[in-house]
Parts: structure tokens; sequence; C-alpha cells
């Protein structure tokens, strides 16, 4: 347990005034889940402002309030300590990791970034590392391993809140694990955020940076500099591992102080990836031939990162490691063929930015053999509206049907996502339909397809939610397909 006066020190402030005996039981930045002796950090938010809950948070038991500089004082009980400071998330961070006895500071970390691929390349990553017989923790979107063995991630960011993720690191300590690797998105690695604060990587791993979230980072350059803060965290001979698919590699390498290095694949490494169709991606890479379950040239790109990030951490040759990307595992949600007896090609995959669907219609495209091209999808609300006419531009190439249907329309509404996604397709071999109830969706999608075309369910992938307005309704998209897939072969088989 820390005194409240250590865990000021870690953010700078000395304060002598505070009893040396004052012990610190949680940090938090929600008032309603402050208990007895907590620090709250009252941050001004989106749509609302922290400080407006102070009195909430000392009525659930916070004695010390942190709040930003420009926070008006409220009247507080003598008992409450109260300071400001410039960055509170920044000081949150760093808080949270002196209360958990900077964990990270005992743990090699490998951070993930990029528009799409960090949740597969941190899972091949692990897959690696496990199999060298290192004990690995991982924290992606998808899955969580905190040294006790993997499951999904029971958190609702990718990269979750500063106090979260500190605990975690602190888990993994306890239990024995000695490398971690961590998703890090653009919003946790923003200075408006910071969640991932004080944290030093061994390695940072950059898949590709192209467009998304614009509609919180409002343009391509601040999103990227919020990407390359990833590397600005590198410790003193950290590596970067990025790949010439990744169109702004500049941007991170000039990065880079004179003792840390980079390794780009394509161009340090040169690599030629074959594609094989349902056989799997082939790569010729350092002399070596290897076949891989992956489906995706980006997907075996992912785990060529991971490969060469691992070489790096364990100081052997990249040659050893190249077979173990023969048996990679994959990643739920990505990629994912249903089995059916419809003959029909049912695939699940998470695609939900303009490069990932350029793709994965271009990998159904040329697997379709003259088959009709079927896709189901729609696009978040309240995010990035950049992204939604390109993507139905693309499906609008290829598809002979687009279902539109819900991803999670939150309070946007379907209508405006739709008509955001219909705005540049004008291929009118194409139909395009609405149905909102993506259960609705996904049935009728199976309805139409004959044998020996392909649907693609886009977007959900293996989230467990689908937020309609503030309401969020429980999902499973591989049991709903696979549901529809049967009702339909039941159907056909009885007429
Ligand atoms: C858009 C976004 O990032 N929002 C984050 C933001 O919310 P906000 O600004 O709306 O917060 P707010 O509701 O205005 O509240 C302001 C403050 O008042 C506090 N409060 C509020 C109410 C109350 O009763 N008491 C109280 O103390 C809140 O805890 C908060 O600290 O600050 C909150 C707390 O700091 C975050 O939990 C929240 O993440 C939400 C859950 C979210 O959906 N974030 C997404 C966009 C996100 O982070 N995504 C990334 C990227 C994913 C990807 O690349 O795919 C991720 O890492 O997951
Ligand atoms: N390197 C890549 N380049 C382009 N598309 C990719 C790449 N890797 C994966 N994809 C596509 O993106 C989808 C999501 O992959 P993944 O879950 O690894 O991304 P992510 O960055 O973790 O996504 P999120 O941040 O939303 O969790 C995949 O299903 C695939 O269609």
């Amino acid at each position: 347990m820390k005194t409240l006066r250590t865990l000021l020190s870690a953010i700078g402030i000395n304060d002598t005034s505070v009893p040396d005996t004052q012990t610190i039981e949680q940090i938090c930045q929600h008032s309603q889940r402050c208990k007895p002796f907590s620090v709250f950090f009252a941050f001004k938010g989106l749509r609302t402002d922290g400080s407006h809950y102070i009195n909430d948070a000392i009525e659930h038991g916070a004695i010390c309030i942190i709040a930003e500089e420009s926070t008006l004082r409220p009247r507080l009980p003598a008992s409450v300590h109260y300071y400001t400071v410039k960055h509170p998330h920044t000081a949150f961070a760093l808080m949270c990791s002196a209360f958990y006895d900077y964990p990270q500071r005992q743990l090699v970390i490998v951070g993930v970034s990029g528009t799409d691929g960090k949740s597969t390349t941190s899972d091949y990553l692990y897959q690696i590392l496990q199999r060298q017989g290192i004990k690995t923790g991982l924290l992606t979107t998808v899955n969580m391993d905190d040294g006790s063995g993997k499951q999904e991630s029971p958190f609702r960011q990718s990269t979750p809140e500063a106090d979260q993720l500190q605990e975690f690191l602190y888990r993994c300590t306890q239990n024995g694990a000695t490398h971690v690797i961590l998703e890090c998105t653009s919003h946790a690695l923003s200075k408006t955020f910071d969640r991932l604060g004080g944290i030093e990587f061994s390695a940072a791993i950059i898949t590709k940076v192209t467009s998304e979230h614009l509609e919180f980072h409002h343009s391509l350059e601040e999103y990227t500099n919020a990407k390359v803060n990833l590397v600005r965290a590198l410790k003193e001979n950290g590596i970067l591992v990025t790949s010439t698919d990744n169109p702004r590699i500049s941007a991170f390498s000039e990065a880079l102080t004179p003792t840390q290095k980079a390794i780009i694949l394509g161009l340090d490494v040169p690599m030629r990836i074959e594609f094989m169709g349902y056989q799997g991606v082939v790569v010729e890479i350092l002399g070596k031939r290897i076949h891989t379950p992956l489906l995706l040239p980006s997907l075996a790109t992912n785990a060529l990162l991971a490969v060469f990030c691992a070489a790096d951490l364990l100081h052997k040759p990249a040659e050893d490691l190249l077979p173990l990307i023969e048996q990679i595992e994959p990643v739920k949600g990505r990629m994912q063929l249903i089995e059916n007896a419809l003959g029909v090609r049912a695939i699940i995959d998470f695609a939900h930015t303009v490069d990932a669907y350029e793709g994965i219609f271009f990998f159904a495209n040329r697997t379709s053999e003259g088959g009709n091209l079927i896709a189901v999808f729609g696009s978040a609300g309240e995010r990035d509206t950049t992204k939604r006419s390109p993507m139905g531009k693309i499906a609008n190439r290829y598809c002979s049907t687009i279902i539109l249907t819900e991803e999670d329309p939150r309070y946007e509404g379907n209508q405006v996502i739709f008509s955001d996604l219909r705005f540049l397709m004008h291929n009118s071999a194409c139909t395009v339909l609405e149905i909102e109830d993506r259960r609705e969706a996904i049935k009728k999608a199976v309805s139409i397809a004959q044998t020996g075309d392909t649907i693609l369910f886009l977007g959900k992938g293996h989230e467990k939610t689908i937020e309609r307005e503030s309401e969020k309704i429980p999902w499973d998209e591989i049991t709903e397909v696979k549901h529809a897939l049967r009702a339909e072969e039941q159907r056909r088989q009885c007429k």
C-alpha cells in the first residue's frame, strides 16, 4: 500500500503538509468507482467535466482530488487534499504506475500500433514468444493473458485506462511473465489521454498507418503523430519494426534516436508474398519459402513483423523463428471461415477501415471463381465518417449484393450512416438493400447465396455487443452466422 505523499511525489507534487501515514486504497477517474481513501482525478471529458463530480467522489470516499489547472477550486471539506496539474491524464498514468510499484520496470514491453493489424500482430508475436518458452503477457482488443493463461479481453477499450492497464501489468509481474505485448491505440497514445504514460517500450511494431479515428484526431498528421508517440516512448536501445507496406515509415524512423534501431521489412530484408487464395499465403524471405495458413497478404506481413521483433528480443536469427508462422493460429473474427453445407464461402472479418476493405474485397474477388459476392456491413456511429463513402465504393465495385446493416449506430442512427455508405455507390449492377436489424440482414444474405457464392460479414468480428443509442445489445457474430447457415441448410433440405 502506498502513502499519499509517495503518490503525489510521483507526479511532482511534494506536499509536506500531508501526513506521511496517510495511505491510499485506490486511484480512480470515475467518481462512482471511488471507495474510502481514494485519489480522484477529475478529467474534462468530451461529454462532461469530471470536476462536476468531485462531491460525488468525496461521498464515495475520495480524500484527494487532482484536477486540471483551469478548474475553479470547489468548496471542499478541510480533510480533502486538492491539487491541480497541467496534464491530468499523464499524471493519472504516472500515479497509477507508482501505485502498482512501476510494474513496467520488471517487464520487457512491446507496443503494437498501426491502423489495422494491431490485434493480429500482437497475437502472432505472443504465440511465437510462448512457443519459445517465454512467459508472455498479452493485451489486445480480443485477448488478454496476465500470465495466468489466455482468455478474452474483459476490457471495454483496446488499450484500457491507465488504472486498469497498470493493474494488468502488475498481475503480469505477480504471475511470472517476463514479456508483455500491448496493443496501443491512437487514442491511448494521444497526449489527450496518455493511457500509456510512463511506460518505456523495448520494441515498437507499426503495421501500417492509413486513416482512421479522424473524428477524434481531426487530421491525418495528428493521427500519425499520436502513433509516433509509441516510438518516442522506446527505451534507449529500443527497436522499431515496420514494413514498406507502411506509407508513413519516415514519420516513425525520424523519431528514432541514434542509439535506437529500425528493421523495415521489404527494405532491410527483401520479401515476396504470394497470394494463394484459400490455401494460405506463401512468403519468400531469407532464402526460405514458407506456407502460412493466413489468407490475406496483410496478415502474413503482420506475422513477419512479429517474427523479426521476436528475433531481436530473443537475440536469435529470424531464420530460426520463421518456420513458426507455418502453424500460426488465427485470431477470432479475423478471416474466419464458417463451415456450411450450402457450398457457400462464409467469411467473418473485422475489416472496418478503407484499407482493410481493399484487402478483403481483393481477396474475395480473386477467389470468387465466377460466384457472386455478397457483403453485409455498416459503419460505427459517432465515429470517423470520412471512411464510410470510400468503404461503400469498394464494396459496390465488387459485390452483386450489399446488405447495409447496423454496426454500432449509437445515437447517430442507421439512416445517416447508410446514406454516407451509399454516397459513392455508382455501380448499378450491384443491388443495395438496407436491413437495420443485423440478425435479419445476416439471414437475408444467407437466403440469397447460391453454391459457389461468397458472403462477407464485416465489422463485428469478435465484438460482444451492438450499441444502439446508449443500449448495449449482446451480440455474437459467429453464432449468428452459424445459426443462419444451419437454418438455411434445413430450409433447403426440406424443399
Ligand atoms: C471518445 C473517448 O475516447 N472517450 C473516452 C473519454 O470519455 P468522455 O470524454 O466522453 O468522458 P465524459 O463522459 O465526458 O466524462 C468526463 C470525466 O468525468 C468522469 N465522470 C463522469 C460521470 C460521472 O458520474 N462521474 C465521473 O467521474 C468520467 O470518468 C471522465 O473521467 O474519457 C473516458 C474516461 O477517461 C473514456 O472511458 C472514454 O472512452 C470511451 C469508453 C470510448 O469509447 N473510447 C474509445 C473511442 C477508445 O478509446 N477507443 C480506442 C481505440 C479503439 C480502436 O482503435 O479500435 C481504444 O483504445 O479502445
Ligand atoms: N496489416 C494490415 N493491413 C491492412 N489490413 C489489415 C492488416 N492487418 C489486418 N487487417 C485487416 O484488418 C482487420 C482487423 O485486424 P486487427 O484486429 O488485427 O486490427 P486492429 O488494428 O487490432 O483493429 P482494432 O484497432 O479496431 O482493434 C482484419 O480482419 C483484416 O481484414
